[in-house]
């Protein structure tokens, strides 16, 4: 018999991906047993509507550079390529259409944790996805009143990382070496992103 699929989706602005997020999507895979982590960046991220981010294929693009040597993990244009701000729910449904008989994991950080009760149509997220909060430093982990059949906690290796940090760290002129996979330092060389005269 063929058992169903167990495929978390590692939704994120990835501006850019950094080894915290690729920690958190691998220490969920090994804990649930998951077969495949889909990583999810954001078409247009309505709560940091705040910032200019950078444009979506970039982002795209430094993804698949972060996951490639990983035969686990794949990445999904279904935000990048759909229109309007980017919902959760959009991703889950558009996901659910193409895993038909998978169980989906929701990976997110702590911090993100505190956010989901603000997602478009929270309620309906839990008929879609188990939903995974995952430590992060800086952020205490709690369940923000989300039922525990909903909602999983899991203490991973604390890597203190941002992406935010990343790219004040390259606009400054300082090292992102080992913050990111060496691919997504070479491409933000390449392609100038985060330098300050760019800003
Ligand atoms: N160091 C980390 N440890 C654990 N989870 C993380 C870490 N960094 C990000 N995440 C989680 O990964 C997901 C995507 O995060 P995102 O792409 O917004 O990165 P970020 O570092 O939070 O970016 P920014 O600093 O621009 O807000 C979110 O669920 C976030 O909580
Ligand atoms: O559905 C929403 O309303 C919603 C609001 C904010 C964030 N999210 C999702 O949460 C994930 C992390 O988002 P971010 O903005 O922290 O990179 C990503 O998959 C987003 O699409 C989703």
């Amino acid at each position: 018999m063929i058992k169903n699929r167990r495929v978390g989706v590692m939704g994120g602005t990835f501006d850019p991906i950094h080894n915290g997020h690729l920690v958190a999507a691998s220490e969920v895979a090994a804990k649930y047993a998951l077969d495949e982590v889909v990583f999810v960046p954001t078409g247009k991220p309505w709560q940091k509507a705040s910032r200019t981010v950078t444009g979506a294929e970039h982002r795209y693009l430094m993804t698949v550079i972060a996951t490639a040597s990983n035969p686990q993990f794949t990445v999904s244009r279904v935000d990048v390529d759909r229109p309007g701000p980017t919902y959760t729910i959009d991703t889950l449904r558009d996901l659910r259409g193409y895993y038909r008989d998978a169980e989906l994991f929701f990976i997110t950080g702590a911090d993100a944790v505190e956010q989901i009760i603000s997602w478009k149509d929270s309620n309906e997220l839990f008929d879609l996805a188990h939903f995974v909060g995952v430590t992060r430093p800086g952020h205490d982990l709690e369940s923000s009143g989300i039922d525990d059949h909903h909602l999983s906690l899991l203490e991973i290796p604390a890597l203190a990382i941002s992406s935010t940090d990343c790219r004040s760290r390259v606009a400054d002129g300082q090292p992102v070496w080992y913050l990111v996979p060496d691919g997504v330092v070479q491409y933000i060389s390449k392609y100038a992103l985060y330098r300050s005269d760019n800003a």
